[in-house]
């Protein structure tokens, strides 16, 4: 039997070595589960081979780094070590991704979670649930509707020169944003890392002294093709699961576009990293860098 030892959260811990366990951090860098499965068990039969019975995740790691950059492309090991980066940081990672509806924020904090081996991970859309069960419809009449469609339940309709779709995704987004924050403060608190992702994610709505810490990091998703954007709620009413009628965001198309200039814009000023989301790996791998260099950076390597 072979002992591994490590730590997570600068706790030491020993355990077994897994070929699943190694197998898991192999496909988040993007090989094939088979593939993955293959360098794992290949690993572990060169260690018991030599009669190793005790190593450090440290020397898996290099092993495993030695091994792809012998068989695969640099970028494979590349993706292995900001995984780790990320994951040896001493402060909890704190992900927020911001788009229109349909953009397609949840699919991407989706694949984030993965790739990053980020449990937790919540949606602006379910933090409004919970504020409509709190925050009665004459309080807050704002946030009991679509984003794009906020300007229907508008108390007060917004000066005629205004945008009126804005004018409510702005009151939404801004109301919505309270719990954005209350969920990212509770984060910092428990000291996790979590991903929160949706059209409230807007640059400059986050309170600064939050985004000022580097280890909170906002990106905004954006689609400039038209078209592919309707595919992607013609997509999305294809899952099975999915229940909200295709009708409400073709019928919305326009205002939901407006919402998607107006983060554009927002993420322009506030500087916020935006990506054009044509592309899955495109998408993830620029959010990985990203992280890496402004997250992963040496002073967030655990010193101990
Ligand atoms: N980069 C991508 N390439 C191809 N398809 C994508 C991509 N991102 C998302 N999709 C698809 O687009 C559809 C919408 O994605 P998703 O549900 O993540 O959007 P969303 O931004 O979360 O929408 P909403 O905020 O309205 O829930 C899904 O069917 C998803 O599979
Ligand atoms: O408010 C919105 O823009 C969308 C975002 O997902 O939510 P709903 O599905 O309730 O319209």
């Amino acid at each position: 039997m072979i002992i591994v030892r490590g730590s997570v959260n600068r706790k030491e811990y020993t355990s077994r070595f897994s070929k699943g366990i190694l197998s898991r951090s192999l496909i988040r860098s993007e090989l094939s589960p088979d593939k993955a499965y293959e360098f794992a068990s290949r690993i572990e039969e060169d260690l018991k081979n030599k009669g190793v019975t005790e190593i450090t995740t440290d020397e898996i790691a290099d092993i495993v780094v030695k091994l792809l950059d012998e068989e695969e492309e640099k970028s494979v090991s590349e993706r292995y070590l900001n995984w780790r980066k990320v994951r040896e940081a001493k402060d909890p990672l704190i992900i927020l991704i911001g788009g229109a509806s349909g953009v397609g924020t949840s699919s991407m904090a989706f694949e984030i979670s993965n790739r990053l081996g980020i449990k937790t991970m919540i949606s602006t859309d379910m933090i409004r649930e919970v504020m409509r069960k709190i925050v009665s419809e004459d309080l807050s009449p704002v946030i009991h509707e679509s984003s794009f469609l906020a300007y229907r339940s508008m108390k007060v309709a917004p000066p005629p020169e205004f945008d009126f779709v804005l004018a409510g995704f702005k009151d939404q987004v801004a109301t919505v944003s309270v719990g954005v924050e209350a969920v990212i403060e509770r984060a910092l608190k428990e000291g996790i890392s979590i991903i929160i992702e949706g059209v409230h994610i807007v640059p400059g709505f986050i309170r600064k002294e939050l985004m000022e810490k580097d280890n909170i990091v906002m990106f905004t998703l954006t689609l400039s093709d038209e078209e592919m954007h309707k595919n992607r709620f013609y997509s999305r009413c294809g899952d099975i699961w999915n229940n909200r009628p295709l009708e409400k965001y073709m019928g919305n198309f326009e205002a939901i576009r407006k919402t998607n200039a107006y983060l554009e814009d927002q993420a322009r000023k506030e500087g916020t990293p935006i990506i054009d989301n044509i592309d899955v790996i495109t998408t993830v791998d620029f959010i990985i860098e990203t992280l890496t260099e402004t997250y992963g950076g040496m002073k967030h390597v655990r010193k101990d």
